[in-house]
């Protein structure tokens, strides 16, 4: 098995080949390639009528473990406001994606992902378990963002590579401040968690950062941005800039809702080793990414994970005689590889035979 994350591709490569990467820029009309017939499987749902929509969450709140924890268990996703990010950081970090997507295609692929890599630019990885193509872009950056910044601008990396390094650093106290609001609301204290740190904070904790690129499309209802899918992350945090496209489907809901882009606000996903982490009382979110007809749009994804090599199972507190583990412990890396494997049946793969 890997034990660094940026191994976790090694035995599951994705070879896409290079006339896949479309120049999105020049395209008048959706190739067969990128066209999806089943972008309705479920209805979309006017997002103020399901359930009040998406939880959105003030950190101020002194009520804001209780909030958080009731949006992981009914909706595993939610929209935080008074997170304490500057707003000129998150600006600064959409101008740094403009300029990175914007390059000619030609030029980016000199920082592609490798395929057996993990940072980089490329397709979705998740391209290779359908048939057809998406309708966006991507850039990893897992560790650090400066030997692929470097290929891209040789003489003027070092913007980018601070803009990064500085939302980075924002995320993960943000990250840490989270998992304990939410690990809260399950009767979860400090002492609880083996790999916290003496103070009780999560400062080993691994990360990585997602940049996704949406062209606009000339027929963005039969083309898909991101294909539905749950993160394979504690937690996701997600910026998205002023245009609508990240959708979640609730469980028991009729379909998929709309996270709507909210001035200042964060979007934050649980994802499976949480699930796990929680024994399932935090169902991890599936969601997906639409296009528009007329709007770029642009998000970036804060993947939020345990230290390297830790294992991630269900958390002691949790379990008695008739709450038994439902999920064997895994690695962050371990999990990765199974779900490179598996996709959307990773999660099953984990299951114990206890069915409670
Ligand atoms: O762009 C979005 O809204 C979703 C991105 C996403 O789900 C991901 O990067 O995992
Ligand atoms: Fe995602």
């Amino acid at each position: 098995m890997p034990s660094r994350l940026s191994d976790a591709f090694r035995e599951v490569p994705v070879h896409l080949r290079s006339k896949d990467h479309l120049d999105f820029e020049s395209i008048r009309e959706v190739p067969d390639s990128h066209t999806w017939q089943d972008v309705d499987d479920y209805p979309s749902v006017d997002a103020a009528a399901a359930v009040g929509g998406v939880p959105v969450v003030d950190l101020n709140d002194p009520n804001a473990m209780k909030l958080v924890s009731h949006a992981c268990e009914t909706w595993g996703v939610f929209q935080i406001v008074n997170h304490g990010v500057p707003m000129t950081l998150l600006q600064a970090l959409e101008a740094q994606g403009r300029r990175l997507f914007s390059l000619p295609a030609e030029h980016k692929l000199k920082a592609a992902r490798l395929p057996d890599g993990i940072s980089g630019y490329g397709l979705a990885r998740i391209s290779s378990f359908f048939p057809k193509l998406m309708w966006s872009e991507g850039f990893t950056i897992v560790g650090s963002p400066i030997e692929h910044a470097r290929q891209l601008w040789p003489d003027d990396y070092t913007q980018f590579c601070e803009a990064i390094e500085e939302y980075v650093k924002e995320m993960k106290g943000l990250a840490g401040k989270l998992m304990w609001l939410v690990l809260g609301g399950l009767g979860i204290t400090k002492g609880d968690l083996k790999w916290g740190g003496s103070k009780g904070e999560l400062k080993e904790a691994s990360a990585g950062l997602q940049l996704n690129s949406y062209p606009a499309c000339p027929n963005p209802n039969r083309t898909m941005g991101l294909a539905a899918h749950t993160d394979s992350t504690l937690l996701t945090i997600l910026y998205q800039n002023n245009t609508s496209g990240l959708q979640v489907l609730k469980d028991g809901s009729t379909g998929w809702v709309t996270v709507p882009p909210l001035p200042e606000a964060l979007v934050v996903n649980v994802g499976d080793l949480l699930h796990i982490l929680s024994n399932g009382k935090y169902p991890s979110v599936f969601h997906r990414a639409v296009v528009h007809q007329t709007r770029h749009r642009l998000s970036a994804a804060y993947l939020y994970g345990p230290p390297q090599n830790t294992k991630v199972g269900p958390l002691e507190k949790l379990l008695d005689i008739n709450n038994p583990p439902l999920y064997k412990p895994v690695t962050w890396n371990e999990y990765l590889e199974t779900k490179a494997k598996h996709f959307n049946k990773a999660l099953a793969t984990l299951r114990t035979t206890s069915t409670t």
